[in-house]
């Protein structure tokens, strides 16, 4: 048997959110993502009509497929040619059903990439609870797979660079003159309180959803500043709160900066979707088309910096990774390259962004 650079691994799993991708799918999807979450039908109804707005077809799979692909390749030139396969919590193609398919073409052990760099309930442990129902049920089935995962990667810098770089272009292209009057702001998922203050492990409060995207913003920031020759005074904010109003979310939202910002005399204001790995829904609509049309309104002109999506220094980071995982699995040394101190674990450890149910969850120490 000849080795591969991915030993022990047969297969590679990307882990993504999901979307519907037909208007009869939107209201099952949105039943699914919010089940026993007390999530308000007002709020469904209006997230229902971003999709309806745009022929109820969500862009996530397709980024999904794209990254897919682009990982593949990107294997491949490294001499690793094993399948790459997308499975989703929450719509087709569902993870369950892609790690049948993987297992029924032979694979035993699975690597993971989730499309979230980030640590918390939502971005990291959901996954991993997906994971464990996954497994459990295809072994009821008979089928029986391992799998694993590579680290959060907020600060790896296969994706940190590359989102400082992109932010670094769009100031760049801005016209010298506007830049005294120029904000950056960063933007992420807001989520509850409750959720930030889980984020990570019990023992170690410097590792939370909140943190991890300031040390990312400063990376950027610096970044930025390096390439352009000034600082641009940046901050965090958040979008697409959903939940109760009584229940505290991370704030402010990025359309109270927006008005923040206006009201200090701004001219032109950079967002940088940092909490965000592709142009999906929240980035379409939540800042393309909401924050946009806010900016329209105070008179700021708002420059929107790419995501990371399929650029060619991310997947090489993801593929990075899942080296990294590999040879980790093999019982190897390994390097784990950060541009911060972050979690570098690749099982979590226990009580790792614990969520409210005590549900079981694989890739945990
Ligand atoms: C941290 C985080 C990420 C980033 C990490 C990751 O990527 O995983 C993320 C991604 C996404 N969220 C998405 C969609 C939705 N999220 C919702 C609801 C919620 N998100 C939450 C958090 C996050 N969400 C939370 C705490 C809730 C409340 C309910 C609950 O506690 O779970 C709802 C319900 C309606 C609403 O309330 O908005 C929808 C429709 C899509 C698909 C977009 C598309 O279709 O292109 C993507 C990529
Ligand atoms: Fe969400």
């Amino acid at each position: 048997m000849t080795s591969h650079p991915c030993d022990p691994y047969d297969a590679v799993l990307v882990l993504s959110f999901g979307g519907p991708e037909r208007p009869e799918d939107v209201l099952p999807f949105l039943r699914q993502v919010t089940a026993g979450r007390g999530i308000p039908d007002e709020r469904l109804a209006v997230v229902g009509q971003h999709y309806y707005d745009r022929g109820g077809r969500s862009p996530v799979n397709d980024l999904g497929r794209a990254l897919v692909a682009a990982l593949h390749d990107e294997l491949g030139r490294l001499g690793v040619d094993l399948p790459v396969a997308l499975g989703n919590r929450n719509w087709s193609p569902w993870l369950v059903d892609t790690l049948r398919t993987l297992h029924d073409a032979g694979a035993r052990r699975v690597v993971t990439v989730v499309t979230s760099a980030f640590s918390s309930y939502s971005s990291c442990r959901q996954y991993r609870e997906n994971l464990a129902d996954a497994v459990s049920e295809l072994a009821a089935e008979g089928r029986v797979l391992d799998v694993d995962k590579v680290r959060v990667y907020a600060t790896h810098p296969g994706f940190a660079r590359t989102m400082a770089s992109l932010t670094a272009d769009t100031a760049a292209a801005l016209p010298r003159e506007v830049l005294p009057s120029t904000r950056l702001v960063h933007v992420t998922h807001s989520i509850p309180q409750w959720m930030q203050d889980s984020s990570g492990p019990a023992d170690a409060p410097d590792v939370s959803y909140r943190h991890q995207h300031e040390q990312l913003a400063a990376l950027v920031d610096g970044t930025v500043e390096e390439r352009i020759g000034v600082p641009v005074p940046s901050s965090l904010a958040y979008c697409s709160r959903s939940g109760p109003p009584s229940q505290p979310w991370l704030e402010p939202d990025i359309n109270d900066q927006l008005e923040v910002l206006a009201a200090e005399g701004v001219s032109d204001v950079l967002v940088a979707p940092i909490g965000f790995v592709s142009d999906h829904m929240e980035v379409v609509y939540d800042l393309d088309t909401e924050a946009m049309a806010t900016a329209e309104r105070l008179g700021l002109r708002l420059h929107r910096v790419p995501t990371v999506g399929t650029h060619p220094d991310f997947v090489a980071g993801l593929a990075d990774l899942v080296l990294e995982r590999a040879a980790q699995s093999r019982g190897e040394e390994v390097e784990r390259p950060a541009v911060a101190p972050g979690p570098l674990w690749s099982t979590c450890p226990p009580g790792c962004c614990r969520g409210r149910s005590g549900r079981p969850a694989l890739c945990g120490g």
